[in-house]
């Protein structure tokens, strides 16, 4: 598959930010005009939504980043109850998590939207079966990728690691974006240094903490504020 425009966004880890930059990109992606929408290949956990269907809130954040108030498409092809590792919470339930079904359900998006903006799973290598990872889902995909980096202590070798496995998967890298997590860390501005002089890719902002009316509740998706306030600090690649 070979999209025109788009991006797969990977994450140092589950919990760093993916969602708040893929729901920004979208944002931005429509400000330029293209028509956009998210995807996310498999969600694990879920909250009982308004009308009483199983939600999850990475699929609602990308939903309402993308302008759709109805199901009528399909953004995540595997939603999984528990918030656990996908291939295992998968495994529990007897489902197989299927590259070839996750690529069909992208390609309705595909063949709809001028750009889609497709957010990982935890880590660049979290398992989806037995034989395949979100790795090679991504090389599948063949999107640029654009790499958030949660800003904590332990990020910059994350970091770096998770770039080589981009690269050895033959995927170009967008660029990178640091996310200021709930806490700024000490050392902030010399830990992106760092990662400016180690990672060959450009640099496409830092997002601050988010102030706290704008902080996600837990089992909710993102608010469209909170999505434009980090989309004020991003650029595209
Ligand atoms: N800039 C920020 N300021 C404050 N809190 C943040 C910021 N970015 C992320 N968070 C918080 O960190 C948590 C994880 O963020 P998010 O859900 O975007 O991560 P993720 O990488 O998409 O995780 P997953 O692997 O589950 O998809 C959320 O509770 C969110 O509110
Ligand atoms: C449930 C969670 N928020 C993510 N969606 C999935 C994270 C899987 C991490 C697996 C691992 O690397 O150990
Ligand atoms: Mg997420």
């Amino acid at each position: 598959m070979n999209l025109s425009t788009g991006f797969f966004i990977a994450g140092t880890d589950t919990e760093i930010g993916k969602t708040l930059v893929a729901g920004a990109l979208i944002v931005k992606l429509k400000e330029v005009g293209q028509t956009t929408v998210g995807f996310k290949p498999v969600a694990a956990g879920t909250y009982v939504g308004s009308d009483g269907q199983q939600c999850n809130e990475d699929v609602e954040t990308l939903r309402v980043a993308s302008g759709l108030d109805s199901q009528n498409y399909v953004l995540c092809p595997y939603v999984l109850d528990e918030p656990a590792a996908p291939h295992l919470v998968a495994e529990k339930q007897n489902i197989r998590l299927d590259c070839a079904v996750i690529l069909d359900a992208l390609g309705v998006l595909t063949a709809e939207f001028d750009a889609v903006v497709v957010e990982g799973a935890g880590g660049f290598l979290v398992p989806l079966n037995s034989q395949e990872d979100l790795g090679d889902l991504a090389q599948a995909i063949d999107l640029p990728v654009i790499l958030v980096v949660g800003m904590r202590l332990g990020c910059i070798n994350h970091a770096l690691l998770t770039c080589e496995a981009i690269q050895s998967r033959q995927l170009s890298i967008a660029g990178w974006v640091a996310n200021t997590l709930a806490e700024e860390m000490p050392f902030l501005e010399e830990n992106i240094q760092t990662l400016k002089d180690r990672i060959f890719a450009p640099f496409l902002g830092i997002i601050p903490s988010l102030p706290k009316t704008l902080q996600k509740q837990a089992n909710s998706p993102y608010s469209v504020d909170a999505l434009h306030f980090a989309a004020q600090y991003i650029r595209l690649p």
